[in-house]
């Protein structure tokens, strides 16, 4: 899977190390709907543990109350701030300078603060760095990359802005992450089988917001469930395998399959078209139209003790995908 990364992961180590001798603070930009899985896992040693603003980005699409919950995780982590933003509005800026001033701490007194923004592929940067310019100086959207010298501009209130962001390669090593960045749009919709990422954040959704799924496509009833080709598909060519596909299986599959049912997916014969219905769901959690959601709390981070009980208590409870 994803084998574009490697190659580019050498070219953003070494962008980084040149320009690092000259960074005081690091902006690293996280989606706010899956800040532990749009984070690259080499940052802080690739940055020499750098003070670091995480800046969540995409808050007017994340769940408010968990983007609180992040905010909190990450101010209590050494040399760390965090603040949530929509980076498309200026307004939402303009605690980055003094944030940015705060985390260089007292030796920067005598010369501007030197930041540099990075993060993974579309998850905001460029939108940041001209936010913060006040004009357009880095390339947005899906332009393809120029080489070109980088240049520091300052910005208001003695921060000194290198103009072109730090690109860096997202977590794929964990399939919970890597279905995530599938279904955020951070990785290709090729990259992993389309219609499995529906099913599996079907399924997630159907436990995190049951309601905002039932109220957007009425699902009062769900179809009878039928058998999952994808789930008895063995572990090969790197793909992230059927673990939480199957897990996902049956609550996964009949959303996707009643979205399909309702939105054009019903072909003649009765015959359902799972790849309408999940085409439907991705772009609708994408746009925000099933509200504002987050896919993953701190709890969900591998490893932590709070993941032990979210495991725990989300295997006991269950909800099913029905509830209305
Ligand atoms: N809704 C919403 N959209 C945003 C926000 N921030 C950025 N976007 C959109 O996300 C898309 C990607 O933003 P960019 O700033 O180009 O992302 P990037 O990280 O520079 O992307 P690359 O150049 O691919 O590395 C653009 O269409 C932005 O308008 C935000 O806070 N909310």
């Amino acid at each position: 899977m994803l084998g574009w990364y490697p190659g580019h992961m050498n070219k953003a180590r070494r962008q980084i190390l040149e320009a690092l001798p000259e960074i005081d603070v690091v902006i690293e930009v996280l989606d706010a709907r899956l800040p532990y899985s749009s984070a690259n896992p080499m940052l802080a040693e690739l940055t020499r543990h750098k003070p670091v603003l995480k800046v969540l980005s995409r808050a007017d699409l994340a769940d408010p109350h968990e983007t609180r919950e992040w905010t909190r995780h990450f101010d209590a982590q050494p040399a760390t701030r965090a603040l949530a933003v929509t980076t498309t509005q200026a307004r939402d800026l303009k605690r980055v300078p003094k944030l940015c001033h705060e985390l260089a701490g007292q030796v920067r007194a005598d010369r501007d603060v030197r930041v540099m923004v990075m993060g993974i592929p579309n998850v905001g940067k460029s939108t940041l760095i001209n936010g913060l310019a006040g004009r357009s100086i880095a390339r947005t959207g899906n332009e393809p990359a120029v080489t070109k010298r980088q240049q520091k501009v300052r910005i208001n209130g003695q921060v000194a802005l290198i103009d072109t962001p730090g690109v860096l390669w997202p977590k794929i090593e964990d399939q919970a992450s890597a279905y995530r960045l599938a279904a955020s749009g951070a990785i290709r919709d090729t990259a992993i089988d389309y219609v499995d990422v529906a099913i599996v954040t079907a399924a997630e959704l159907a436990k995190r917001y049951p309601e905002a799924l039932s109220t957007r496509y009425k699902l009062k009833e769900l179809p009878p469930f039928q058998p999952n080709p994808e789930a008895e598909r063995t572990e090969a060519d790197g793909d992230p395998g059927p673990d939480l596909l199957a897990r996902a299986g049956f609550d996964g599959q009949a959303i996707v399959s009643t979205i399909a049912g309702k939105r054009g997916g019903l072909r003649a014969g009765g015959e359902i078209d799972l790849h309408r219905g999940a085409e439907v769901l991705l772009h609708e959690l994408r746009d925000g139209k099933l509200g504002r959601l987050t896919l993953e709390t701190p709890a969900d981070i591998p490893g932590t003790e709070d993941e032990a009980v979210a495991e725990a208590s989300s295997a006991d409870a269950a909800p099913r995908a029905s509830d209305d």
